[in-house]
């Protein structure tokens, strides 16, 4: 059974300015569909993602989770950013309590062990690694029971290694939770391994879609694993013209 919401972007327009950086992008996630979005630096990836999160209004165009228009913060939504924006002045466990009540406070502790950090929620954030803290930072957004998850570079900090370890492990909470899953990277190696379709934002849009139909979990070895990744970042690559 899957909890993920539709998702629907249409004719989303945001300009700061004179500056255009969304110019008429429209976007749709099935529920539970996992999206990775590649673009260029400064291609409107997380102006999209707060757009869908609620914390930023379209100049024009209308966001609908599950069917309905999005007008303010998006309720059902969690978004996981690269820095991980934990509180300092909290300990771990706090953390990842924080905003939930009563009952739901439970979650908190088993979603820490379900990212292997449940004897850490005594600690400071200071003491943890960089892995360890976007470890509860998604611990925090899953505790939330989110049925859409929005990762703004979540592993963008991380060296190699850690990285490939979290995106296992987003993968599995994923397959357990199935909630729908927007992911921005601008590693398109990570974007094969763990979306179900890859979108490419350029010039305001979106300039470009891979439907990926490799079965899980990916090997990089796999013969059209390394075609699709190759595709699409020559895709990356291409000067796209100004929104
Ligand atoms: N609040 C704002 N005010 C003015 N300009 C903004 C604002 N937010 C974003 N921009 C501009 O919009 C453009 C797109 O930014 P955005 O962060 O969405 O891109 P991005 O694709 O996520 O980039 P990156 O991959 O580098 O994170 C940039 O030129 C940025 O300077």
């Amino acid at each position: 059974m899957t909890r993920g919401v539709a998702v629907e972007a249409t004719g989303i327009r945001r300009a700061f300015g004179p500056k255009v950086v969304l110019a008429g992008l429209s976007f749709v996630a099935a529920p539970g569909e996992f999206v990775a979005v590649v673009g260029r630096s400064g291609s409107g990836k997380s102006t999209f993602l707060r757009l869908l999160a609620g914390l930023d209004r379209p100049s024009a165009g209308e966001v609908r989770i599950a069917g309905t228009p999005l007008l303010g913060v998006c309720p059902v939504a969690r978004v996981v950013f690269q820095d991980g924006r934990l509180l300092p002045w909290l300990r771990v466990g706090p953390n990842v309590a924080l905003g939930l009540s009563g009952d739901a406070r439970g979650r908190a502790n088993e979603m820490l062990a379900r990212v292997g950090l449940a004897d850490r929620t005594n600690d400071w954030p200071a003491v943890l690694s960089g892995g360890q803290r976007q470890r509860v930072a998604l611990a925090r957004a899953l505790a939330g029971e989110p049925r859409l998850l929005l990762l703004d570079e979540p592993l963008g900090s991380l060296d190699a290694l850690t990285r490939i370890e979290m995106q296992r492990l987003i993968e599995d909470l994923w397959l357990a939770g199935r909630f729908t899953t927007v992911l921005i990277t601008h590693d398109v190696d990570e974007a094969v391994t763990l979306a179900d379709r890859v979108i490419l934002t350029a010039a305001g849009r979106v300039a470009g879609e891979w439907p990926v139909a490799i079965s899980r979990p990916r090997r990089r070895d796999h013969p059209d694993f390394g075609r699709l990744a190759r595709t699409i970042l020559d895709a990356v690559m291409t000067p796209a013209p100004p929104p």
